[in-house]
């Protein structure tokens, strides 16, 4: 060996003249023992001699904030918990927050950025809410704020997107990121459960968020949306610029005829990258059975990355419940604590670009649109003619016939376009809605992937 090189042999750590001094520990406070916190604190605790040696000090969890301390919890020193949760942040290197919601964690993680603690958090809610505070806050102080859980659970996807495809241009993210609603949907298509009942079960098995109606109503997403669009187009998206429908609207009819036309419905979440600007989305869509995004079942997430040199990606993974989102957090806690030992810092926010985000009207997509007509000629050729009047071009028709009031036969048309903007669609919709053969629009329903 050369003078004074150091390397390591047969995976034993060599003699670099600090071996038997013992490294600092550094102090872990958590916030919050509910689904996530208290599998982070079962794992902070089961894996503690890894952790240290994969950061180089061992990780102590110097307390857990909770509401009440006279709750028992499974596996939890109840000296650790404590209701002081800013006396808590004021004596801890690394403070994780999985209380959710905006208040009162986003006063504790600037409080504990001030006190010169680095923060981990999942709490994507706040982050599109009023991340630049954070990160503005966090680069004021010199300390990290990472956020790996904070979108798909498990799935490691900010990272990459904040990290390995910073060299690169992203185009188009689309993917399935909440659970809950996968799951509910995936329920309604394979147990024919209805929406309640699904929902129920989400919260259950702890994928659901403190107030379900986050999911259910695509907030969830859209902040996850919002989150991923900004760290992929090194820009600002705020929340309110996406645009966001859930899947209350969605029926057990829906349901079976996207099944009886080749497809299942998902709740998406789209990022895309125009020559105008961004869009950024999250609504209901039929996914073709051919799709890889139709086979994720249950609370599972995935979502495709196409990046201009990279090309397409996908991740997969679990979304939501406690383990698997306990473990984005560890990795986040081992990212801080390693920056700590070493010295420097994490990635910093990156929004130099100042792109318009353009309104989903403007968003280019396929349809299929249900509706009853009265069963006599020449009303096909209506209902075509009100398309093409607004430019809606047919990609395809499928006709059946049902029994309508009295002696009339009632067909029901399912009708495929070719790509539409949203607003010519909603003015072709109305029109045909208008026309006398027609008797109900039954469901209008984008379709994404080929
Ligand atoms: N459950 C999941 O699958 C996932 C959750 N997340 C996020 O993780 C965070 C936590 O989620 P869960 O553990 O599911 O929620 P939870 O509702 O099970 O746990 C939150 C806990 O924080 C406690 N809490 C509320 N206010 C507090 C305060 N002022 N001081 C101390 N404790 C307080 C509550 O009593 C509750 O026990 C949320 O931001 C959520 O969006 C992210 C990814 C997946
Ligand atoms: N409620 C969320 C939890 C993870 O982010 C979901 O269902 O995906
Ligand atoms: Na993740």
């Amino acid at each position: 060996m050369e003078g004074g090189e150091v390397t390591a042999v047969d995976g034993v750590r060599p003699d670099d003249g600090t071996r038997g001094a013992a490294p600092t520990p550094l102090r872990v406070a958590l916030l919050g023992c509910g689904v996530v916190g208290s599998q982070v604190a079962r794992l902070l605790r089961e894996q503690h001699d890894d952790l240290a040696a994969r950061v180089g000090a061992p990780l102590d969890l110097v307390g857990i904030a909770v509401r009440d301390v006279d709750v028992p919890r499974e596996g939890v020193d109840p000296a650790l918990l404590t209701t002081d949760a800013e006396g808590l942040v004021a004596r801890a290197d690394i403070v994780v927050e999985v209380i959710g919601g905006l208040e009162p964690a986003r006063s504790l993680l600037l409080r504990a950025i001030g006190c010169g603690a680095s923060v981990v958090t999942a709490n994507k809610a706040l982050l599109a809410e009023d991340g630049p505070t954070l990160y503005a806050a966090a680069d004021a102080a010199g300390v990290d704020v990472y956020f790996e859980a904070a979108v798909a659970g498990a799935i490691p996807i900010v990272r990459p997107v904040r990290e390995s495809l910073a060299g690169d241009r992203v185009r188009r993210i689309v993917g399935i990121v909440n659970g809950t609603t996968n799951y509910v949907l995936d329920q309604m298509a394979t147990e024919r459960l209805d929406l309640d009942a699904a929902v129920a079960q989400a919260q259950a098995l702890g994928y659901a968020e403190a107030d379900p109606t986050a999911d259910v109503e695509g907030y969830d997403a859209a902040a996850k949306a919002a989150i991923l669009a900004s760290l992929a187009f090194h820009m600002r998206v705020p929340l309110e610029d996406v645009h966001r429908e859930g899947i209350t609207a969605i029926t057990a009819e829906d349901v079976t005829w996207a099944a009886s036309t080749g497809h299942v419905v998902k709740l998406l979440a789209i990022a895309e990258r125009t020559d105008d600007g961004v869009s950024v989305r999250v609504h209901p869509a039929l996914v073709p059975t051919t799709h890889p995004l139709s086979g994720v079942r249950g609370a599972f997430n995935a979502v495709f990355v196409e990046a201009e040199s990279a090309g397409e990606l996908m991740f997969y993974g679990r979304g939501a419940g406690g383990a698997p989102t306990a473990s984005a957090v560890l990795g986040d806690v081992v990212s801080a604590a390693r920056n700590r030992v070493l010295g420097g810092r994490g990635p910093v926010e990156s929004s130099y670009a100042d792109l318009p985000v353009l309104p989903a009207s403007a968003a280019l997509t396929r349809y299929q649109v249900r509706i009853d007509v009265v069963d006599r000629p020449g009303v096909l050729a209506q209902v075509a003619a009100a398309l093409a009047d607004h430019g809606v071009s047919i990609e395809a028709v499928r006709q059946s016939l049902a029994a309508g009031p009295g002696d009339a036969e009632v067909a029901h048309l399912v009708m495929t376009t070719h790509s539409a903007t949203d607003a010519a669609l909603a003015a072709t919709v109305e029109a045909v809605a208008g026309l006398d053969a027609v008797l109900a629009v039954r469901s209008v329903l984008r379709v994404e992937g080929n």
